[in-house]
């Protein structure tokens, strides 16, 4: 598929279709699935993100769709599908288990199994999902400008060409090397993209590169180590699942962890002792120095008010008349401690600021060589040290900067695999947890009917222990009778819920379960009171359609005598059921009319019955597996049953034991 033919997808138009492209390669993410990559585009919602997904997978696998062909099987898959997402511990997982979807296409069913089965067969702790907690999708981080470097040029050409490839810096134009020693002291690198600059003697850190365009990440290392400050956390959240979940990798997740430990959120390096250094000289020069000051002239201060300084007056009289002041007795008597001061104050600078080699040289020139009191810095020497520390730094920086990027630029696309891999893991971490949760098995899909042994249904309120398991199996269309709050719905929701399961790929709760191989699924639920005249056709229009043949079906019909007399409710089920017999159609038909859609049918009907085994304490038991031929008593002959034993007076126990025989 092309980025043109991606319009074919349902829910892609052009507009759309547009705002992919600023994807890398839209077609791809959308055949992986990568909800995360197109929900990140400007103008697509989480939601919208998921549908598209979704319709691209179905394009994927020609699929027509239309699986859940009423309102009640559709909640039913949402019931489920919020099952499974609310086990997922990402945002990514939750977000690509809802993509996942019920489909009659056996590849795209086999798709999601081969994921089910690998997920299955993984043990997920708890120090997987905890590893999980803080993997997120990757993001892109935002422009980096970079102001310690510039890139210089002649050519008009060679600027465009360097200011789209290379946004993070400032391309100027010079026009000759003159311009370039300018450019020279405002930045602490200058490169030359020109060959004729090649050469060219210049103050300053000035480069020549003519070839530096064609690897645009080696002139802004900035932009590698953006991308791993700005998903560090992540990163190592993936590199962190990878090591709990025992998952295989091609990166050494030990030299990346100490990579992006030396990366810092916003890009820059830490963790290098000579960049530390340098940078804390930098920043402490100016305290360091006036300290410095302090020492030497507190020492002097000293020295001078301990010296007893004999000056004859002839001397006395000659320095007064040059108009001397403190300096010259100084340079006269106290040469040797004005000395020690200054050694002091220099040592202090050098000790303070850890200062080495032509740095400590620099150093030492703030302070004046001849006598002076107080003593004070040269500020032009103190400028000249502070501009050699700052040079250093910088270019300390840029070396640490272009290492990382250059032993971490090759990891990006196994990186981003890493994270990808970690938050499909997630996919099957939660559908693990819901086979755990609801002790699943995987189920077979094959010809009409159903076989299930320990059903349940994973929709019902109770905690999944108190749900009693359900055998039940049917060969074609069976109506199904049981007392009320027997488990009748309950065990259509069980039936829905395993088959919808079964033909999404995904692990069904069960012990054992043969579903029929559908193309659609009917399910009517329960209608809550009687229909007017034109909704009472609606209802028979749709079950003509069901009956008229088609797609293969399951239909699951509860309570349909509602919709209308109980007379007439009776003839319409039991043609329903004539139909659907004929049909290549699986069908389970509650009803409280068993007894009469019988008699109305032309043609035998298997009667199954949830068995009430009596009240007690006034609470009804029964036996929640459907026993086969069994037209199961309804709660009123329950009860005139209890009354008819329960009478000892024997006057009105006639009426009830007459009442009793008329069931
Ligand atoms: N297999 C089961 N395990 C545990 N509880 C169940 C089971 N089946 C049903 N129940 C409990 O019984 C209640 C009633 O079940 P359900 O609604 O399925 O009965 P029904 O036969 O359809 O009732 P009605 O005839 O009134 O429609 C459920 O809400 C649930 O609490």
């Amino acid at each position: 598929m092309d980025s043109m033919e991606l319009e074919a997808i349902p829910g892609i138009g052009p507009k759309t279709r547009e705002a992919l492209a600023t994807l890398e390669d839209p077609v791809e993410a959308l055949e992986r699935g990568d909800v995360a990559a197109i929900a990140a585009v400007p103008g697509i919602s989480q939601g919208r993100a998921v549908r598209i997904v979704r319709n691209a997978i179905r394009h994927r696998h020609d699929d027509p769709g239309g699986f859940l062909a009423t309102d009640r099987a559709e909640a039913v898959y949402d019931g489920l599908r919020s099952l499974l997402a609310e086990r997922a511990v990402t945002d990514y997982g939750r977000k690509r288990i809802e993509t996942f979807y019920p489909s009659a296409v056996p590849a795209r069913i086999a798709e999601t199994r081969a994921v089910a089965e690998r997920a299955m067969a993984r043990e997920f702790g708890e120090p997987v999902r905890e590893a999980l907690t803080g993997l997120e999708p990757l993001s892109e981080p935002g422009a980096v400008r970079v102001r310690d470097r510039c890139l210089a040029t002649t050519d008009a050409e060679t600027y465009s060409r360097a200011t789209e490839a290379v946004p993070e810096l400032s391309v100027e134009l010079v026009s000759d090397a003159r311009a370039l020693a300018d450019l020279a002291r405002g930045y602490a690198t200058v490169i030359a993209l020109d060959r004729e600059f090649a050469g060219v003697e210049v103050d300053g850190d000035v480069r020549v590169e003519p070839d530096a365009l064609e690897n645009p990440a080696e002139l802004v290392p900035e932009r590698v180590l953006a991308f791993y400050g700005a998903n560090r956390e992540s990163i190592r959240a993936a590199i962190e699942v990878h090591r709990v979940a025992n998952l295989e990798c091609e990166l050494d997740l030990d030299a990346l962890a100490g990579s992006l430990s030396r990366i810092e959120d916003d890009g820059q390096v830490s963790s290098d002792a000579e960049l530390t250094r340098l940078a804390a000289a930098v920043d402490d020069l100016e305290e360091a120095v006036s300290t410095a000051e302090s020492i030497a002239n507190d020492r002097l201060t000293e020295a001078i008010s301990e010296t007893d300084v004999t000056v004859d007056g002839a001397d006395l009289l000659s320095l007064a008349e040059r108009g001397a002041g403190v300096d010259s007795i100084l340079a006269r008597e106290l040469t040797q401690e004005f000395d020690g001061a200054i050694e002091a104050a220099r040592n202090h600078l050098v000790e303070a600021l850890d200062l080495q080699d032509e740095e400590a040289t620099a150093a030492a020139r703030v302070f004046p060589e001849e006598p002076t009191f107080p003593v004070e810095r040269n500020e032009s020497a103190l400028s000249r040290l502070e501009e050699t520390l700052t040079t250093a730094r910088d270019r300390r920086a840029g070396q640490v900067k272009r290492e990382l990027a250059e032993e971490l630029a090759g990891a990006r696309e196994p990186v981003r695999g890493l994270v990808r891999r970690a938050l499909e893991l997630d996919v099957e971490q939660a559908i693990s947890r819901f086979a755990a949760d609801f002790d699943c098995v995987m189920a077979d899909r094959s010809g009409r009917g159903f076989e299930i042994e320990g059903g349940r249904s994973p929709l019902l309120a109770e905690p999944p222990e108190a749900v009693e398991p359900v055998d039940y199996a049917v060969e074609d269309v069976a109506l199904l009778s049981g007392v009320n709050s027997g488990g009748k719905t309950t065990t259509l929701d069980m039936i829905a819920a395993i088959t919808i399961l079964a033909h999404m790929g995904l692990p069904v709760p069960a012990t054992a379960a043969r579903v029929p191989e559908i193309e659609e699924i009917h399910y009517h639920a329960k209608s809550s009171g009687t229909l007017d005249a034109g909704a009472l056709e609606t209802t028979l229009r749709d079950f003509a359609s069901l009956s008229a043949g088609g797609a293969t079906k399951l239909v699951l019909v509860d309570e349909l005598e509602s919709i209308t007399e109980p007379g007439a409710s009776a003839k319409i089920i039991a043609g329903i059921i004539e139909a659907l017999q004929e049909s290549e159609a699986t069908a389970v038909i509650v009803s409280h009319l068993a007894a009469g859609v019988r008699e109305a049918c032309e043609t035998p009907v298997t009667v199954d019955g949830i068995r009430a085994l009596g009240l007690e304490n006034g609470e009804l038991q029964v036996k929640r597996s459907p026993e086969k031929d069994h037209l199961a008593r309804s709660t009123p002959e329950l009860i005139v049953e209890k009354l008819a034993e329960g009478d000892t007076e024997g006057r009105t126990e006639a009426f009830y034991r007459a009442l009793l025989e008329k069931f």
